[in-house]
């Protein structure tokens, strides 16, 4: 089966990263991640992280490059394909999401506290890399 294909969003505001954790009753419930979710058909990555992010933060967003893209296999379950870019927000800060119940700015050298979703660990160590 192909893995499933997901984009995130690395939102950045000087050091700190927007880090989202997934509501109770969702797949990954209670684990941090960026926020994003399945491209679909015919869509390209950026198109479908930016309406993403606008149905489930409400806000707009810059989406500029590429930081990593890392299948990670998931036990009796399809592998996830996750891309994650470097964004800008383009006017206000979210302050609630449809699909999480906590929505924090981490400076990037304390991203390691969290419990990330096991296929977000590529992007935090390419981020805490970055950082040092
Ligand atoms: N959005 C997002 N999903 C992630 C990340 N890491 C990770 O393992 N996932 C998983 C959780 C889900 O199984 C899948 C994406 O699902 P989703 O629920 O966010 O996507 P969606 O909004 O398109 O889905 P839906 O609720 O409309 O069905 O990828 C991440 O950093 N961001």
């Amino acid at each position: 089966m192909q893995p499933l294909v997901v984009v995130a969003a690395v939102v950045r505001d000087g050091d700190r990263v927007l880090s989202c954790r997934r509501a109770p009753g969702r797949d990954a419930a209670g684990r941090w991640e960026f926020p994003g979710g399945k491209v679909e058909t015919g869509e390209s990555p950026e198109a479908a992280l930016a309406r993403e992010i606008a149905e489930e933060l409400g806000v707009r967003i810059h989406v500029g490059a590429l930081l990593d893209r890392t299948v990670t296999e998931r036990n009796g379950g399809r592998a996830i394909d996750l891309a994650c870019y470097d964004c800008r927000l383009d006017g206000d800060a979210p302050v609630e999401s449809t699909d999480h119940d906590e929505l924090l700015w981490m400076p990037v050298r304390r991203l390691h506290e969290l419990d990330w979703a096991e296929a977000d660990l590529a992007a935090v160590a390419a981020l805490t890399r970055e950082d040092t």
